[in-house]
């Protein structure tokens, strides 16, 4: 049985008043939830103030990036020893913004993989196709390739305790999900292709969906097998519309 696992993704949002409004309503919606995993990642500048905001809460603190360097010159970068240090814990890599904007290579994304599970902390690693790849029929191959960087390099128990996360292109931030049984569908590839490898280790991988998630379509979204609770964005923003997701995700799996 997995354990679900809603992770807000705040991207480039926030202030110092808005991480500690934010958070003390997260705190408020979502205290007596069990049975799904919370995590937020803020902007890197706020991760130590919303470390001491989360106190002695359950919401765990996560981040969006890391470099796959671990000291020296590199300006500007921050390291997974860094990030262990401030208190964070689940690290986005492969977001589909940072393979577009920052050209991040199935390769370099690996590469982080592998320097996060040296350093004991958790990657989400995010896949999905584009709309043009998705109307070419192309999806499972997309996904299959984005995984195989990691899978054919350092082989299935890297998936052990890991988080991956599902996110169409096409549905981020467009107000267009994914239906759930589209999302399912390629959730089961994804489990299926790394079961090809290691049957133990996929049953056990989270597999999170993303691209406009709501308060609205979160439920149906998780009545599907093989989704086991997602990576908001937009709607983690807003401290009730998070909670109903999250609470969606512990009715659901429970
Ligand atoms: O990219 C996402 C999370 O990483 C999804 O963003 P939205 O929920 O705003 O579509």
């Amino acid at each position: 049985m997995r354990h679900p696992l809603v992770m807000g993704n705040w991207k480039l949002n926030g202030s110092k008043k808005m991480v500690s409004e934010l958070i003390d309503g997260l705190r408020k919606e979502l205290s007596a939830v069990q049975g799904c995993g919370v995590a937020i990642a803020p902007p890197t500048i706020y991760l130590d103030q919303a470390q001491q905001a989360l106190g002695d809460s359950q919401i765990v603190l996560g981040a969006q990036n890391v470099d796959v360097n671990l000291s020296g010159a590199f300006t500007g970068e921050v390291s997974a020893e860094m990030l262990k240090d401030i208190g964070a814990r689940y690290i986005i890599i492969g977001h589909s913004e940072r393979r577009t904007y920052h050209k991040e290579s199935d390769e370099f994304i690996a590469k982080k993989f592998a320097v996060l599970k040296a350093a004991g902390l958790t990657p989400v690693l995010c896949i999905g196709e584009t709309e043009a790849e998705n109307e070419a029929g192309k999806t499972e191959e997309v996904c299959a390739r984005q995984i195989d960087a990691v899978l054919e390099t350092q082989g299935a128990e890297a998936f052990n305790g890991v988080v991956i996360a599902y996110e169409p292109v096409w549905a981020i931030g467009t107000g267009k999900s994914a239906t759930p049984a589209q999302a399912q569908a390629v959730h089961k590839f994804i489990r299926d292709h790394i079961a090809k490898k290691d049957a133990k280790v996929a049953e056990q991988v989270i597999i999170q969906y993303g691209g406009s998630v709501n308060d609205k379509n979160a439920a149906e979204l998780f009545a599907q097998p093989d989704i086991d609770g997602a990576l908001v964005g937009g709607a983690s923003l807003k401290a009730d519309a998070f909670a109903v997701i999250v609470k969606a995700a512990a009715a659901a799996k429970a």
